[in-house]
């Protein structure tokens, strides 16, 4: 994988959010959230269906919009509080489930991968493709083992497949950030395991991930921050070991969670 593009100023924040507070029909669904990344740490969102977490990836990539009159209300992105759409997009990769039913047109695992470079979905007649991304392309589908990929039609892929491919679209451009938002959904226990142990790979390459779930499975070792949502507020956050308590889980997701450790992974049942 290309190595991580090196930041001029490595202590300014990846992400930086004081009391920001979005509101959609009259309801704060995200609610006074802080919440700041550095360069190089690893985290999960947690939190139960509806919590916000999506919305709050959506204030990172600049598709919701923070409440302007929240008193001292800070969003900053690498350091910066105006960001072309973009220029954020260029700084960010994602992976959903939402963007694999997108791809919903005869295209073939390469052309997924390549048009990370454009942030589209697939290439067009205008894409300038150079060379250079050619490359690029082609080494990065052979350091994610997707190469056997690169004629399959994304149509044609297993679940497990198109979200590995749509790994490599993420990732092409060398964003400073991987977003992985829910990223095991419908995913097989083998194609989990190999998601899981792709995710590994990334991240000792020194690429920050934000691992977004309701799945403590997901939470690959790697990740030592953990932050909990619940009803659009951040309900804790700190370090994996202590906040990923039977009692915290318990409270977030309100009902009584037993929790098991193996190897580095957590694993709830209730
Ligand atoms: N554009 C919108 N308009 C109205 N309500 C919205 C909008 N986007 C999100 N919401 C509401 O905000 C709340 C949080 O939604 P969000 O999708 O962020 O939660 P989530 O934690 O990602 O949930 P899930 O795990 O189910 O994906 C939900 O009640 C949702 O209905």
């Amino acid at each position: 994988m290309p190595p991580a593009k090196k930041m001029t100023e490595p202590e300014i924040p990846l992400i930086e959010m004081r009391n920001v507070t979005v509101s959609r029909n009259d309801r704060n669904i995200l609610d006074s959230v802080d919440l700041k990344i550095n360069r190089g740490e690893n985290i999960a969102l947690i939190g139960p269906n509806g919590s916000g977490k999506s919305s709050l990836i959506k204030v990172i990539t600049g598709d919701y919009r923070p409440r302007a009159d929240s008193r001292d209300m800070v969003l900053r992105i690498m350091g910066k509080q105006t960001w072309n759409i973009f220029d954020l997009r260029d700084l960010m990769g994602i992976v959903s489930g939402d963007l694999q039913f997108e791809y919903n047109r005869d295209i073939n695992g390469f052309e997924v991968v390549l048009s990370g470079f454009f942030s589209s979905i697939g290439i067009y007649p205008n894409h300038n493709i150079t060379l250079e991304m050619v490359r690029t392309a082609y080494e990065l589908m052979e350091f994610l083992g997707i190469s056997g990929l690169s004629d399959k039609l994304i149509s044609e892929m297993s679940t497990g497949e198109a979200r590995r491919t749509l790994v490599g679209r993420a990732l092409v451009h060398e964003p400073h950030i991987l977003v992985l938002d829910e990223p095991a959904n419908s995913l097989d226990m083998k194609s989990h395991h190999q998601f899981r142990e792709l995710t590994r790979k990334i991240v000792s390459c020194g690429k920050s991930i934000v691992l977004v779930t309701h799945d403590l499975d997901d939470i690959i070792p790697e990740i030592g921050r953990v932050v909990l949502l619940k009803d659009g507020k951040v309900f804790a956050d700190g370090r994996k070991e202590e906040i990923l308590s039977e009692e915290n889980l318990s409270g977030l997701f309100g009902l009584p969670v037993k929790l098991t450790r193996n190897k580095g992974y957590y694993h709830a049942t209730y």
